[in-house]
Order: C-alpha cells, then structure tokens, then sequence
C-alpha cells in the first residue's frame, strides 16, 4: 500500500487471523503426512498398493457432505484432497520402491521357479 493509500486496520487484524489458520493448516498437514507415511511403511510391508480407490470414493463422499454444510466450494475441497492425496500416494510409491530394495519385501512370486 502506498502513503496515500494505507492498508485499512481491518484487514491487518483479520490477515493476523489468516496467518494463524495457515500455521494451523501447516501442522495438520504436517501430522496427516506422518500418518500418511506410516499407512505407507504397512503396506510396503504387507505388498499392499498404494491406492485405496474405495477408500478414496468413501472419503469423497464424506468431505462432499462436510464441504457442503461448512459453506465451502465441495469441488474446491476435492481437489484440494486430490492435490494432497497425490502426494501421499508419491510418499508411499517412494516407500515401497525403498522397501523392495531393502530386501525386507514380502516374496515376489516367481513364477519361473
Ligand atoms: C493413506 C492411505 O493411502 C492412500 C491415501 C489416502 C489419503 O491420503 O487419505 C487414502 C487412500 C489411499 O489412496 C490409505 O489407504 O489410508
């Protein structure tokens, strides 16, 4: 803002809010990728994949209700979930990769033996 033109005191108390919440987002998000990272170690460990297409449709439709109630833009909300998603799919794909070469895996069938 310039001198002539001076940033209203309302939206300096409200950006003090906005920058709590961003912090709040960025512990949460924080705690949901150490989460995240462990679900991805189980299945390493269990030869499981690292999507779960129906829990993904079950949680579609759970943040679609909960969007819609809080008054937030239900196909902002999916793809926010589908940006962070992405990444937690990334984390466990890294896993698995680092899993297999640990030689920690479960058998890989050999079909040829
Ligand atoms: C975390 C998991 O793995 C993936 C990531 C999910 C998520 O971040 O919510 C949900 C399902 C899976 O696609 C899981 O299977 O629970």
């Amino acid at each position: 803002m310039t001198r002539d033109n001076p940033v209203p005191p309302e939206i300096l108390t409200l950006r003090r809010s906005i920058d709590n919440i961003d912090a709040a987002l960025v512990h949460l998000l924080a705690e949901r990728f150490t989460c995240t990272r462990r679900v991805g170690q189980l299945k390493a460990e269990g030869g499981l994949p690292a999507a779960d297409p129906e829990r993904d449709r079950q949680q579609i439709a759970r943040l679609t209700q909960i969007a819609d109630a809080s008054g937030l833009d239900p196909e902002f909300a999916e793809k926010f979930r589908e940006f962070i998603v992405g990444e937690v799919i990334r984390h466990h794909e890294i896993i698995a990769a680092e899993h297999a070469a640990s030689g920690d895996g479960p058998p890989v069938l050999d079909t040829y033996s």
